[in-house]
């Protein structure tokens, strides 16, 4: 946690999700509406063909709907893309950009994550920034360059703690089950803050940096309570009310 700063619980339900699935998402809401928790945030990244109908199911609760990746320009011919103009239009408040999968699937670099992040603020959105280093990164004890690279080459100059969230993700750490200890947490966080402090200035101060990667309701108090870690940003474990419940739960205890 950072002093200061109102967590964000975000949860990222990937590929995964029709509407049959919703009833989650409408506990969800119940959740946070029936004053489960009031210490955080609450977002939730769905696929864009439920976008529509997640807004229009949370829109009476305090959880909101954002989108998983959005094109760098605001229309045009780009079959099967989506801009930020029509995930703020869907409903979406927030959309996560750079995310590891879309870095791998995608070949996104960090040059196009960039524009990405600049095309959600002109629609309107909050950016989700991610970064994260891969397992051989970690081994060769690169983490730390591979995160200054990634903030430097991902975050546009114009960031700010309103319309930036950064992510931390170690891209072996998602779905895995593994988790970096508190002490590796820490060090990246600490790090990623002193990254956008060349970019932000003073701002970086109170900008959300999350961290992502088998966070569970076992694991989230632990994660949770590391200096520079401003909430989570979930994928499994998001796909279910009562686990992304017991996420948001952590922030009680703390
Ligand atoms: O965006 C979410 C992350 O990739 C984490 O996914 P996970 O919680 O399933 O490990």
């Amino acid at each position: 946690m950072t002093k200061g700063i109102r967590p964000l619980v975000a949860g990222n339900w990937k590929m995964n999700g029709t509407g049959a699935s919703l009833g989650e998402l409408r506990s969800i809401g119940h959740g946070f509406m029936s004053g489960l928790d009031t210490e955080t945030d609450a977002l939730l990244c769905v696929p864009a063909t439920l976008l529509w109908r997640a807004h229009e199911i949370l829109s009476s609760t305090p959880v909101r709907c954002g989108g998983q990746d959005c094109h760098a320009r605001p229309s045009g011919a780009h079959t099967g893309d989506i801009s930020a103009e029509m995930l703020k239009d869907a409903g979406a408040s927030h959309v996560i950009v750079g995310h590891s999968e879309r870095r791998a699937d995608h070949g996104e670099t960090d040059a196009q994550v960039q524009l990405k992040a600049e095309a959600a603020w002109l629609g309107g959105l909050t950016a989700i920034i991610c970064v994260g280093e891969t397992q051989a990164e970690r081994d060769a004890g690169r983490t730390l360059d591979v995160l200054s690279r990634q903030v430097a080459g991902s975050v546009p100059p114009g960031a700010t703690r309103k319309n930036t969230v950064v992510a931390y993700e170690p891209v072996w750490a998602i779905g895995t089950g593994l988790t970096p200890t508190a002490r590796d947490v820490a060090q990246a966080h600490a790090h990623i803050r002193a990254e956008l402090g060349k970019k932000m200035n003073a701002e970086a101060a109170t900008t959300r940096i999350l961290y992502g990667g088998s966070v569970k309701p076992s694991n989230a108090v632990e994660l949770m309570s590391v200096d520079n870690v401003d909430g989570a940003l979930v994928g499994g474990a998001s796909l279910k009310a009562s686990d992304f419940l017991g996420i948001a739960e952590a922030y009680r205890s703390l």
